[in-house]
């Protein structure tokens, strides 16, 4: 049996699993930024066999990135696919190669499982990130970069290990130019009061066949991260689709 055909044994469910399918939680972070967590979008089987498949066949490589000008290894491993043609993406001073989708077809079936749950969208790339355990992590950022757009929409699958991934929101451009006056009048290394509330954070806890969305001002207004987390001891695959335009 091919990994196509046992994915389509695995795909036939009931009517309660496509009823849990629909109860998602949408998240309106305000100013145009929203968050929609679909808690399971592929059954738990069907999540594992995709778990095997992404963990045994995909090319991961741990590269060297540049972090406040710093070397480090990244934190977890990657592999980046998009389609042929497509300009190049560049993040921490990194530039994965990009695999062409017909390396993996298998790749494409997901792609299809995401446009279909997510009517509308066409994504062309993908970024897989692979966390082999509790240490391994993603730090504070947005996927802002200009190839994206203004406003991109980016769907997240998770494979294996539950983790966090939490929102917080950047700091306006009103309290960045209070600290640079407070930084100014010599005010270095004092504790200025903060004016963030519970509304500037957002956790999600990432199910095993979950899929996450950001649209909108999500990238442009906020930051995420996947924090280590000590108890979280098995392995955990991220794929986040994207559009290059
Ligand atoms: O692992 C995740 O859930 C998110 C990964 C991420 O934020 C990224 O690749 O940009
Ligand atoms: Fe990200």
């Amino acid at each position: 049996m091919n990994f196509k055909q046992r994915l389509l044994e695995t795909t036939s469910t009931s009517n309660a699993d496509a009823e849990e399918r629909k109860k998602e939680r949408i998240v309106d972070l305000g100013n145009g930024s929203e968050v929609v967590y679909y808690p399971k979008v592929l059954g738990y089987e069907e999540s594992w066999k995709w778990f095997d498949y992404l963990n045994d066949q995909i090319p991961w490589t741990r590269p060297t990135i540049r972090v406040f000008g710093r070397s480090c290894l990244q934190p977890r491993d990657t592999c980046y696919v998009a389609s042929v043609g497509l300009p190049e993406l560049v993040y921490s001073g990194y530039q994965p190669d990009a695999y062409p989708w017909d390396d993996y077809p298998p790749l494409k079936d997901l792609l299809e499982t995401v446009h279909k749950a997510l009517p509308g969208s066409s994504f062309n790339s993908l970024l897989l990130n692979r966390y082999k355990g509790g240490n391994d992590y993603v730090g504070w950022h947005s996927d802002d970069e200009k190839l994206y757009g203004s406003t991109p929409e980016i769907a997240s699958l998770s494979f294996g290990c539950e983790r966090e991934f939490v929102f917080k929101k950047k700091p306006s451009r009103i309290s960045q130019a209070i600290k640079s006056k407070a930084e100014e009048d010599g005010h270095v290394g004092k504790r200025l009061k903060k004016n963030s509330s519970s509304a500037d954070q957002h956790s999600f806890t990432l199910k095993h066949g979950s899929m996450l969305v950001m649209r909108g001002f999500t990238q442009r207004d906020w930051l995420h991260s996947v924090p280590k987390r000590a108890k979280a001891d098995a392995v955990r695959i991220n794929l986040t689709f994207r559009l290059v335009l």
